[in-house]
Order: C-alpha cells, then sequence, then structure tokens
C-alpha cells in the first residue's frame, strides 16, 4: 500500500518566524470532510453528480481511487479553477474484487466498508502503518450486524476484507461512537441503499465531532434521503433512492486554522476568504476560540477576518465538538501569557497520531510545560526554544509547529510533507502569507 516518501518526509522543514505584524489575504481549497462526503454520495447515487472546486489532497484522491475501484468513474471537467477542475462523478453499478488503499484517513477506511458492502466480490482494505492501529472495530461489528461477512487477521483492525454479496439487509443497530464520529457518519451515508434502510443507535460515552454527524445528515437530505435525527443519539435512514449533486464545495476552515492563528500570535490581519455564513464545518468554532484568546473576529462578506490584538490569553475549553482543531489551538495555548486546559478531546488518542501525547512530548521538547490528562491537555506559559518538532505523519502536528514557529525561531518541522494528507499547498501558502508584499517579512 502506498505510504509516500518523499524527501520532505525526512528533511526538516525550517518554520518561519515573523517579526512584525502580518496582513495577508489566504484563499483555501475545499473542505476534505464535504469532498469526501459528495464522492461517497455520488458513487451511491442513481444520476451523475458534479462536484465544484473539490479538495485535491491526499485523503481525497484515496477517496476518489477507492470509488473508481468500485466501479464509480470520476473525472475533471469544466475550466481548472484556482484550485483544479471539477470532478464529474458518474456511478456505475457497484463491484468488486478491489484492493482500496486508506492510507491514514479516517474518512476512507470509515465510509469506504460500508459501500463495499453493496458491491459483489472482495474487496480488500488496507494502510498506512499507523492506521493499521487507528479504531475500525465499531464498522466491522456494525457490518457483521447487518448480515455482511468481514474477515480480518487482527481483530478490529485494518488490514480486512469486506465480502460483498451485492446487497445489504439493514435494519436496526447498536453502536458505540465514542471513538468516532465517523462510525456513525460512515453507516448512515451508505444507509438509504439498505434493503431495510438503517435504525442506528449509539451506546456508549459522548459521540464527539457532532458537527460531522450534522454535516452527514445535512448532505444526506441534500440528495434526497429522509433521515430523521430527532431523537438524541438515534439516527434512522429511510431507503430509497440516492439523487445526484452539483454542488460547490466550501473551503476546509479546519486547514484555516494555523493561517488566522499566524493573526493571533504575531498581529496583523489575515483574511480567508468564501468563509460561509452558516456551515456544518467544525472550523467554523475557530471564531469563538480565537475571540476567547484575545484576538478580534469578524464574519463579514468578503470573508472571516482575525486580527491580532497584541494579546494572547490561554482558554479552558471543551474541545470535543471540533477536536480536529486541537493542535492549532495547543500551539497558540503554547505561547500563551495564561494557562489553558483543553478537554473532552480523549477520542484524539485514535487520529492520525496520538494527538494529546504527541503534542505534549513536542512543546514539551520545545520547553513548554503540557500535562495529559486523560481527556485533553494542560498547558502552562512556559519559555521555548527551537529545536525539532516532530510531525508523527500527522498534517495537523506539522503545521502546528509552524505555528509556533513564527515566534520561536529555531524551531524545524520534520515532515512538513506530511500537510499532503489534507493541503498540499501548505508551505507554499505559509511562506506567501509571509512575503514581504502580503506582509512583514520574514527572518
Ligand atoms: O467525518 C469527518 O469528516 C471527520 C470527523 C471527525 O472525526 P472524529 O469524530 O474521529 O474526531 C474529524 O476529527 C475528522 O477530521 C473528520
Ligand atoms: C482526524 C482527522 O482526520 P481523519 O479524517 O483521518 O480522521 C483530521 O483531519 O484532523
Amino acid at each position: 500500500m502506498s505510504n509516500p516518501v518523499s524527501d520532505e518526509a525526512t528533511a526538516h522543514w525550517p518554520a518561519p518566524t515573523v517579526d512584525g505584524p502580518v496582513s495577508a489575504t489566504v484563499s483555501l481549497p475545499g473542505s476534505k470532510s464535504l469532498t469526501n462526503r459528495y464522492l461517497v454520495l455520488a458513487a451511491l447515487a442513481d444520476e451523475p453528480s458534479r462536484l465544484r472546486a473539490p479538495l485535491r489532497s491526499r485523503d481525497t484522491l484515496l477517496m476518489a481511487q477507492a470509488m473508481r475501484g468500485l466501479g464509480t468513474g470520476v473525472e475533471d471537467a469544466g475550466a481548472t479553477g484556482a484550485f483544479g477542475a471539477d470532478w464529474m462523478v458518474t456511478p456505475g453499478e457497484l463491484r468488486g474484487p478491489a484492493m482500496i488503499d486508506v492510507g491514514l484517513a479516517g474518512t476512507v477506511m470509515r465510509f469506504v466498508p460500508p459501500v463495499a458492502a453493496l458491491a459483489t466480490g472482495d474487496i480488500a482494505f488496507d494502510g498506512d502503518p499507523h492506521a493499521r492501529v487507528r479504531p475500525m472495530g465499531p464498522i466491522i461489528s456494525a457490518l457483521r450486524g447487518l448480515g455482511v461477512t468481514v474477515v480480518e487477521s487482527d481483530e478490529g483492525r485494518l488490514p480486512f476484507v469486506v465480502r460483498g454479496s451485492g446487497s445489504v439487509r439493514g435494519g436496526t443497530l447498536e453502536i458505540d461512537a465514542s471513538a468516532s464520529s465517523q462510525f456513525v457518519s460512515a453507516l448512515l451515508l451508505a444507509g438509504a441503499r439498505f434493503e431495510e434502510g438503517l435504525t442506528l443507535r449509539h451506546v456508549g460515552g459522548p459521540v464527539p465531532s457532532e458537527p460531522h454527524i450534522t454535516m452527514t445528515v445535512e448532505a444526506l437530505r441534500d440528495v434526497g434521503v429522509v433521515v430523521d435525527d430527532s431523537e438524541p443519539d438515534v439516527w434512522r435512514v429511510e431507503p430509497g433512492r440516492v439523487g445526484g449533486l452539483d454542488v460547490m464545495v466550501e473551503p476546509d476552515l479546519s486547514n484555516a486554522a494555523p493561517f488566522l492563528a499566524a493573526a493571533v500570535v504575531a498581529g496583523g490581519e489575515i483574511t480567508v476568504p468564501a468563509w460561509p455564513q452558516y456551515t456544518t464545518q467544525a472550523g467554523d468554532h475557530l471564531r469563538d476560540l480565537f475571540d476567547s484568546m484575545g484576538a478580534d473576529v469578524s464574519l463579514h462578506r468578503d470573508g472571516l477576518t482575525v486580527r491580532g490584538t497584541g494579546e494572547l490569553y490561554g482558554l479552558d475549553a471543551d474541545l470535543s465538538a471540533a477536536g480536529e482543531l486541537t493542535p492549532t489551538v495547543a500551539a497558540l495555548a503554547a505561547l500563551a501569557e495564561t494557562p489553558s486546559h483543553l478537554r473532552g478531546i480523549a477520542h484524539l488518542r485514535g487520529h492520525e497520531t496520538d494527538r494529546l501525547k504527541a503534542l505534549a512530548t513536542e512543546i514539551n521538547r520545545l520547553g513548554g510545560d503540557v500535562t495529559e490528562t486523560e481527556d485533553g491537555l494542560i498547558i502552562r506559559p512556559a519559555r521555548l526554544h527551537g529545536g525539532v518538532f516532530h510531525s508523527y505523519a500527522d498534517h495537523r502536528m506539522a503545521t502546528a509547529g509552524a505555528v509556533i514557529g513564527l515566534k520561536v525561531p529555531g524551531v524545524s518541522v520534520e515532515n512538513i510533507g506530511t500537510t499532503a494528507k489534507t493541503l498540499p499547498e501548505f508551505t507554499q501558502l505559509w511562506e506567501r502569507m509571509l512575503t514581504p508584499q502580503d506582509g512583514p517579512g520574514r527572518r
């Protein structure tokens, strides 16, 4: 299975520092979470779809490849915009055999197996070395509960084979989704194509990343699927047709986090254009988070602008709804004047890496004062110094290192190329944000 190793994987990227206010407009490519939901729904639909300005990154290219492997056409179409051509998705009969490379993408490893169950033949799944330790058990058990055969060598882990019979009975299912909202999203996305639809009930500790489940429900309604989510922790998807889409993908608001953080660290202002007035993306939580940390945040017709005020406070926050923002928030907290307590994020231990451990280790390596708790981090003010910031093949660890490096001279980020998971253009956009014509320059 592919595990891209480039020169950047081992090289240490010297993170640029800034010594004055920043001033830039940073246009960001499409949302990973939306692009990968749309690809799955378009493959399950009974008519073609057009995805406008889809994200092209490792996670979404793997999803496109997975859908092609199961019989769906995904082709470039139309004029090339700032972020490439549109994607035309032509659904075909779902069929194996196929080998699906999930990379390290949670969306691919969780969303594709229920689609594979609707196909015929053996569909094998594997991914990067760390993908094999990310939680998969609830999806495998759920598929078995729906009458699907799944064969794995290490219980509840990749690699495994889904033995598709061409149809899934569906019905009622209990699942523990406390380790990842993606278990719920995965089953709901395919649920309308199950013969009896799906009634899914979560049992266990709280489900994290609630906005991502809302995103799934809204995307399903956009393609005409009837979903009842009126009772907490219960979702009912009616069996029925899945319609096509013609949709503009919103910019990735979680990927906006490190760029907007630059204004919080350095002062000045950063604007991200096309920030939606309404969105289900968890990245929208940045508005409140940065406001609490002392920045001036304004959502206006042209986008979202964050202005640094010279103040940077720590915060006490439950980040369970928007856990993927934690690395950026932790990087800011490590530079803040007052302590922070980030809570409700035990599930981050099952992300690209154990993010709680990785953040504590890497910030402390630079002289920080971070303690891991069972479900979060306590980050106290400390004077940081330069050094290597390891990324653990985690795109958001790499960008957290870049945020700290703005203020702390001599930080180098190991494997900055891992940002290709969701933002292959990261270093270009970052360096452009800091160039003299847009800002005060770098040293
Ligand atoms: O469904 C999605 O697109 C996602 C759901 C969340 O997963 P968890 O609930 O596992 O945190 C989020 O962290 C991830 O980046 C993307
Ligand atoms: C948790 C993340 O990704 P994944 O979709 O691989 O779970 C993330 O992007 O922060």
